[in-house]
């Protein structure tokens, strides 16, 4: 039986990319398409919305709506993301998320969610990053402390947070590989005078501009050589297919915090 998906942000960049996603797969239903109140595309046919045909079904700003699916999932706003993910516990759904640029708070707050229903929730639900979190993870165990890690990140002029939550999430797997505390060894931005990069540092730098839909690279930085491993990401699909995977996944697990790297096993 098809997995009925319900869908928060659905007329945001990523929302309307799910959509699309849930409606073409053959296996997955729409069951809802949610917008914050006041939207000016609520009632508004989800389909019409992500430039399909009509769907037959309008947009809701009633939570419960949404979370009467299977399976809900979001892309929005970090505040908005806790208070979707509060209401999903209440009614026992499971909760897939790939908002970026929670605080640290808002990630505790995420995890005592979690403690309740299923929730996946990553910054990036690409194939290709998850892959690449898994051999960032094991370079930076391979090749150890002489070797400098910078990573680099470009994204639209529309993103809101910085560094990206991907490139945040490379730099805890390169973290992990050194078995280095994140918190300890990030350095987010630069500027000014800074004196001479500290060994062991975990750099970072972000790009914004046009409509560049998220690029990372890693940059290994060693004595007289350099490795860069890196990710484009050519369309929003890739990170919609993944959401779409990832609520499959979710349905009828036990509650816990998982990753996109737990639903795709690497
Ligand atoms: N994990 C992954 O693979 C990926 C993660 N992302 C992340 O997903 C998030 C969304 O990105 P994107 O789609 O580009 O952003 P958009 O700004 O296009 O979409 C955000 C959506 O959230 C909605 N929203 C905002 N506030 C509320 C609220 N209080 N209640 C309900 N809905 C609300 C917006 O509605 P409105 O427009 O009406 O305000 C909009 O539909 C970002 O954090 C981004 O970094 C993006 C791509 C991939
Ligand atoms: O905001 C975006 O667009 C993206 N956000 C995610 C992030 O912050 O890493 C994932 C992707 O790169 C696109």
């Amino acid at each position: 039986m098809a997995t009925r998906i319900g869908v928060f942000g659905a007329n945001g960049r990523m929302g309307r990319m799910i959509v699309k996603a849930v409606a073409e797969a053959g296996t997955a239903a729409l069951a809802a398409a949610g917008v914050r109140p006041g939207s000016a595309d609520l009632g508004v046919d989800a389909g019409t919305l992500a430039g399909l045909p009509p769907l037959g079904l309008a947009t809701t700003d009633r939570n419960a709506e949404v979370l009467a699916a299977d399976v809900a999932i979001d892309f929005t706003l970090p505040d908005a993301t806790l208070a979707h993910a509060a209401d999903a516990a209440d009614a026992g759904t499971p909760f897939v998320t790939g908002t970026t640029g929670l605080s640290a708070d808002q990630e505790a707050a995420l995890a005592a969610i979690a403690t309740r229903i299923p929730v996946v929730y990553a910054p990036n639900m690409s194939v290709g990053v998850n892959l690449l979190l898994a051999l960032v993870e094991r370079v930076a165990a391979t090749l150890g402390d002489p070797w400098d890690i910078e990573i680099v990140e470009m994204h639209h002029n529309r993103k809101v947070d910085a560094p990206s939550g991907t490139a945040v999430g490379l730099g805890r797997a390169a973290a992990q590989g050194r078995g280095r505390q994140f918190e300890d060894v990030a350095v987010l931005s630069r500027e000014g005078h800074t004196g001479p990069r500290v060994a062991g540092q975990i750099g970072f730098a972000t790009m914004r501009g046009g409509d560049v839909i998220g690029e990372h690279t890693v940059v290994f930085a060693g004595p007289s050589e350099r490795i860069e491993l890196g990710h484009r990401a050519g369309g929003r699909h890739i990170f919609a297919n993944g959401a779409v995977t990832a609520a499959q996944w979710a349905v009828g697990r036990a509650p816990g915090l998982y990753s996109m790297r737990d639903v795709l096993g690497l």
